[in-house]
């Protein structure tokens, strides 16, 4: 089933509360990088696909940010709770099916086993990735909570007993986060360059 070409040289897989900003940070890393370097993978695509396929409905509008999604969003993370019963790396398998860039950037794990297939799969080269915002600034993001999903293991799975390698505090009065991301892009870089000299 594996469709890979290369193996990556660097799995940043990052989590953290919706509206805390993973799809932002992960976008500025690809930016700084490049698509040829790096590429975001995110685990709810093939999970939406199979999803919309199963259930017959509008797959861009439960790809998009509206309402749509919402409706079917408590129903998504049972049925895909129930996927990852039976197989825990069924999406993390195809999300990262054909991705040849040396970076990868997971940019949605929601529950232990997603982080535990990449360390599985690439224990050299997997680290994690924290992504933390009030719960203020999330709502001036357009975050409200929802019962049923911001506590269930779909928002909580990586809550606790994991150390995340990095942990980037995406805050206003934080530290801008070109300053919080420096280390972590020396080390995007760092593997691209590796990678680059070992093709060549
Ligand atoms: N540092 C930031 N500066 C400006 N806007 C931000 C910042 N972080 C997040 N946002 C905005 O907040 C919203 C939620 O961020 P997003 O990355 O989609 O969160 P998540 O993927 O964690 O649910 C988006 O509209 C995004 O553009
Ligand atoms: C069923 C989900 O995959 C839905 C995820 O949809 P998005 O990835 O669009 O999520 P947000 O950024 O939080 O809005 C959640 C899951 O438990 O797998």
């Amino acid at each position: 089933m594996e469709d890979r070409v290369s193996e990556p040289s660097l799995v940043l897989v990052f989590s953290g509360k919706r509206k805390s900003g993973k799809d932002y940070v992960t976008e500025l890393i690809q930016q700084r990088l490049g698509p040829d370097v790096c590429c975001i993978l995110r685990l709810s695509g093939p999970l939406k696909e199979q999803y919309a396929q199963e259930h017959g409905l509008d797959l861009d509008q439960l790809m998009g940010p509206g309402p749509y999604k919402e409706q079917y969003r408590a129903d998504m993370i049972h049925w895909g709770e129930s996927r990852r019963r039976q197989d825990p790396g069924f999406f993390c398998r195809l999300a990262s099916r054909g991705a040849c860039q040396p970076v990868w950037l997971v940019s949605d794990a929601r529950r232990l086993s997603d982080l535990q297939w990449f360390q599985a799969e690439f224990p050299q080269q997997t680290q994690s990735v924290r992504v933390q915002s009030s719960e203020k600034t999330r709502s001036q993001r357009g975050w409200s909570f929802t019962a049923g999903v911001d506590d269930a293991e779909s928002e909580c799975g990586l809550d606790n007993g994991v150390e995340f390698d990095w942990i980037v505090i995406n805050e206003a009065d934080a530290p801008s986060l070109d300053e919080q991301l420096r280390p972590i892009l020396q080390l995007t870089e760092e593997a691209a360059s590796t990678s680059s000299v070992n093709q060549s």
